[in-house]
């Protein structure tokens, strides 16, 4: 089943002299997968996230997230198919710092007047999936980075929205917690059949996705998919970005 259908999308940012950052994107993602998308800085990889996550309105061409044109909806059910149906990962966590780890993981489901035992019931689960349930009563400021970006993850992922979308996940983690964050994310699309899309730099990162997906000069110029060997898939990453000027090649830090 398809989650998320892009069709001949196009975004010209207008100004003193037009930009089109994107041209003619197509790209489907059906339930249960967990895909990168991979460029060169300035390719056009946040636009096409800003779209997908209803941010910011395409020129041209169409997006059906569930089968659900949002930019078709009023304002006010835009935000709430926002709050349900998408949940959003981002590179600086963005918890709130004045609320402990618990209360920052319900917070989409109290906007959404869920009974009290069915929170709770819903934060011991992912806590628990997640290896934070030690710090549950914890506030934000006591917590490392990575745990920050797994209570993140626990929040994105509770109200069992139809897409996650992840924007730099590990980008501010240092490199084993953005392999434990990477696992957990593994981990919820299998476990959980999550529906995943992950914009990222990071090869190893990419690495966990079963798909990776490659955008250069706003346009889709290739795909690869996890064969049997994380290993193998990190090398095909690298030559792709090398390629497309993404980045130096460098020796895998992955062991199988
Ligand atoms: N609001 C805007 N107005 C005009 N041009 C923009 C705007 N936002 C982005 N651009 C341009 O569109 C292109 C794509 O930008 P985008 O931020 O999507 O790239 P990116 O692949 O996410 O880059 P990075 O990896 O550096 O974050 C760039 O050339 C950028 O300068």
């Amino acid at each position: 089943m398809e989650i998320l259908t892009v069709r001949d999308l196009g975004k010209v940012y207008k100004g003193n002299v037009n930009y089109e950052a994107l041209r003619n994107i197509d790209l489907t993602i059906n339930q249960g997968e967990f895909v990168g998308i991979m460029g060169p800085s300035g390719s056009g990889k946040t636009t096409l996230l800003n779209m997908i996550s209803t941010i910011d309105r395409p020129t041209s061409g169409e997006i059906r997230i569930g089968g659900e044109n949002p930019y078709r909806l009023s304002h006010q059910k835009l935000a709430i198919f926002r709050r349900r149906e998408l949940g959003f990962v981002f590179q600086s966590f963005n918890l709130l710092p004045t609320l402990t780890v618990k209360e920052n993981i319900v917070l989409p489901l109290t906007l959404d007047g869920v009974s009290i035992e069915e929170m709770n019931k819903r934060v011991n689960l992912f806590a628990e999936k997640l290896g934070i349930t030690s710090i549950l009563d914890k506030r934000t400021y006591e917590i490392s980075g990575g745990q920050a970006q797994r209570t993140a993850v626990a929040r994105a992922l509770i109200n069992r929205p139809k897409l996650v979308l992840a924007d730099e996940p590990t980008g501010n983690l240092d490199s084993k917690a953005a392999q434990d964050v990477m696992e957990m994310l593994e981990k919820l699309n299998k476990g959980e059949q999550a529906t995943m899309m992950l914009v990222t730099h990071d090869a190893v990162a990419a690495s966990y996705c079963q798909r990776v997906v490659f955008i250069k000069d706003g346009q889709l110029v290739n795909e690869i998919r996890m064969g049997t060997n994380r290993s193998d898939f990190y090398q095909k990453i690298i030559e792709n970005l090398s390629r497309i000027g993404g980045t130096a090649n460098e020796p895998s830090p992955i062991r199988d």
